[in-house]
């Protein structure tokens, strides 16, 4: 893909995907333009993705085929009010923002406008990101088949009706942090046991590693691989038991419930 692709804001997420493009999607850095507000993040990113920087939003909005708004939700109409006339027609442009409608954005940039609705993971930035996505009615077939491969790029891909949408965050946006929690929470544990910090993160994160590619590539129900590594009455099942006693699961649950509250 040779277009030119803007991102208005570039904080941890759109640096997150700044660099799953650049590092593993094959997108050049002379196609990547990007705001920020201060001079810190420009310099940052400039020196950091070697992409085009600018503190100037309109000049990204006219310039971009693909434009990504990676600001925070609140930022969303004070920044589309500022670049709306600025957006070619058949720019097509990438909502990253929690809870703001594919009708809300279309209705700001106006009706005509190519809107992709989607919902990132910084694990983007090791091209390991989940791209959860909902175009409007403005994008054609072979627009969405462009996009999804660009999406591809720095992770997988997936397509839900948007009324799903504000469900999904819980599950991928924000997933990835309870995740660190649990590696460190293991590491901590290893720690306490004795075993080298260094170390102690290296085997959590390949635990976590390993498992999500065995749910992924063996088609195995996750119990069934559970199953696989509790020997009866050995000592998995004795952790699992204290995980279950303590209300493990219902927590994983109850604070994704939070999470779309919030
Ligand atoms: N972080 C995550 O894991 C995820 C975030 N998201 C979504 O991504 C979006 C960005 O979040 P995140 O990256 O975490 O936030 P950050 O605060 O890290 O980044 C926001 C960026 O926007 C810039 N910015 C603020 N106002 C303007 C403006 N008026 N014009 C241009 N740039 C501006 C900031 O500039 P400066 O750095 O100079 O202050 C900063 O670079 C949010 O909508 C969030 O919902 C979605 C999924 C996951
Ligand atoms: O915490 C947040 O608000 C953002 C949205 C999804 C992940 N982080």
């Amino acid at each position: 893909m040779t277009k030119k692709i803007g991102f208005i804001g570039c904080g941890k997420m759109g640096q997150a995907i700044i660099n799953g493009m650049i590092e593993y999607g094959g997108i050049s850095p002379d196609h990547i333009i990007a705001t920020a507000v201060t001079d810190k993040t420009i310099e940052y990113v400039e020196d950091t993705y070697g992409v085009q920087v600018t503190h100037d939003n309109k000049k990204v909005a006219s310039e971009s085929d693909v434009l990504y708004l990676a600001v925070k939700p609140y930022h969303y109409p004070k920044v589309i009010d500022d670049i709306r006339k600025h957006v070619r027609e058949e720019t097509i442009i990438v909502t990253i923002a929690l809870g703001v409608s594919l009708k809300d954005t279309t209705l700001m940039f106006g009706e005509k406008a190519k809107v992709i609705r989607t919902m990132p993971n910084t694990p983007s930035h090791v091209g390991e990101g989940m791209t959860v996505i909902s175009p409007n009615d403005n994008i054609t077939d072979s627009e969405l088949a462009d996009m999804k491969s660009l999406f591809q790029g720095y992770g997988q891909v997936a397509q839900v009706d948007e009324k799903m949408m504000d469900k999904i965050p819980a599950v991928s946006g924000s997933s990835p942090a309870y995740v660190y929690v649990f590696i460190e929470a293991m590491a901590d544990g290893a720690v306490k046991q004795g075993v080298p910090r260094d170390l102690a993160y290296q085997l959590s994160s390949q635990a976590v590693l390993g498992a999500a590619k065995m749910v992924l590539e063996s088609g195995k129900h996750p119990g069934e691989l559970k199953d696989n590594v509790c020997t009866p009455a050995g000592s998995t099942i004795k952790a699992i038991d204290a995980l279950e006693q303590r209300g493990f699961r219902g927590t994983v649950m109850q604070a994704m419930e939070e999470c779309l509250k919030k």
